[in-house]
């Protein structure tokens, strides 16, 4: 299952392409459930990759985007700027308006970028602004002109989600409790599942969100923080025995749990980055429930809250 990218393009050596036969999941998802985290890549032809980018992907097209939506059993998606296309959005947008409404979107911008375009963003389904402290994948935007983007784009509504590792948030404290909007973090804020989960690192994350009612969290990409698995492959069963990546369970049940109205699940496909395995995204729509496991918490988690956030007007 080779996706060679196109255009000029050529895949970072190693790249794991996106598994292209996902299972149906045995979990139904609730009614009207959003994939809250998922992205598009390129494709490349069409949609260049960025100059700045730390890696090059396989295509992702929205096209294969919405067939895993229908397969999977979500009803929206939120797709979030990957930063192998900068601050290049078309992409993304092109995505959420071919959507038919279905879709919204998460975008990267420059202090540079104009009301007028923050305007047309919005119109294509623009709900927020990404920033992103990953030194892996971004050169970092100096704070004053994220601060500067947070004060604009507030106006218009939106949100901020933010995505950084957990040894960092310390340093980033005090920038990330100044935001005037609504923040959502990325993958849990990366715990080191390792570390004990009341360790002084993962119950500073937990203090953060106590503290700070503005904060969200998205408890997505098991497959990412997990260390000791079981992993989600491609080909296994669902209903393991011990279900897939056990060690993660913890922690994100712990957050569902303390904030049942501030939590947003995503597949994260297609998966940038993973450097061991490319989960059966069937598989992963089957750990929800081991993280969520009652109906109510289930439909805050794929439901209300993403609708909250990103479709309010239906709310
Ligand atoms: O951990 C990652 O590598 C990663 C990368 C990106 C991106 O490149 O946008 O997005 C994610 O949600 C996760």
């Amino acid at each position: 299952m080779s996706k060679n990218t196109s255009g000029d393009f050529t895949k970072t050596a190693g790249w794991l392409d996106w598994y292209t036969g996902p299972s149906k999941p045995t979990f139904q998802l609730p009614a009207g459930a959003v994939d809250a985290h998922c992205h598009v890549f390129g494709p490349g032809a069409e949609f260049p990759y960025a100059p700045e980018r730390k890696y090059t992907p396989c295509d992702a097209s929205k096209a294969e985007l919405y067939a895993l939506r229908d397969h999977l059993g979500f009803a929206r998606n939120v797709v979030v700027q990957a930063t192998c296309h900068g601050a290049d959005n078309r992409a993304m947008i092109d995505a959420c308006v071919s959507s038919g409404g279905k879709a919204r979107g998460v975008a990267t911008v420059r202090r540079s970028v104009t009301d007028e375009e923050l305007q047309t963003m919005h119109d294509a389904g623009v709900r927020g602004v990404r920033f992103n402290f990953v030194k892996r994948l971004v050169d970092f935007t100096p704070k004053d002109e994220l601060m500067e983007i947070a004060g604009r784009i507030s106006k218009l509504g939106w949100h901020v989600v933010i995505y950084f590792e957990a040894v960092d948030l310390p340093e980033l404290w005090d920038f990330f409790t100044a935001l005037p909007t609504t923040v959502v973090v990325d993958h849990m804020g990366r715990p080191d599942v390792s570390k004990p989960i009341d360790g002084p690192e993962f119950e500073l994350f937990l203090k953060f969100m106590h503290e700070h009612g503005n904060v969200w969290s998205k408890v997505s990409c098991p497959e990412r923080l997990s260390v000791t698995g079981p992993k989600a492959l491609p080909g296994q069963l669902s209903g393991e025995p011990d279900g897939y990546y056990q060690d993660v369970v913890p922690f994100a049940r712990r957050v569902v749990e303390e904030f049942p109205d501030r939590v947003l699940w995503g597949t994260d496909w297609p998966h940038p980055n993973l450097k061991d395995h490319m989960p059966d995204d069937g598989l992963l729509v089957d750990f929800i429930p081991q993280i969520a496991p009652t109906a109510e918490l289930q439909r805050k988690l794929l439901v209300d809250n993403p609708m909250k956030l990103y479709w309010p007007e239906e709310v």
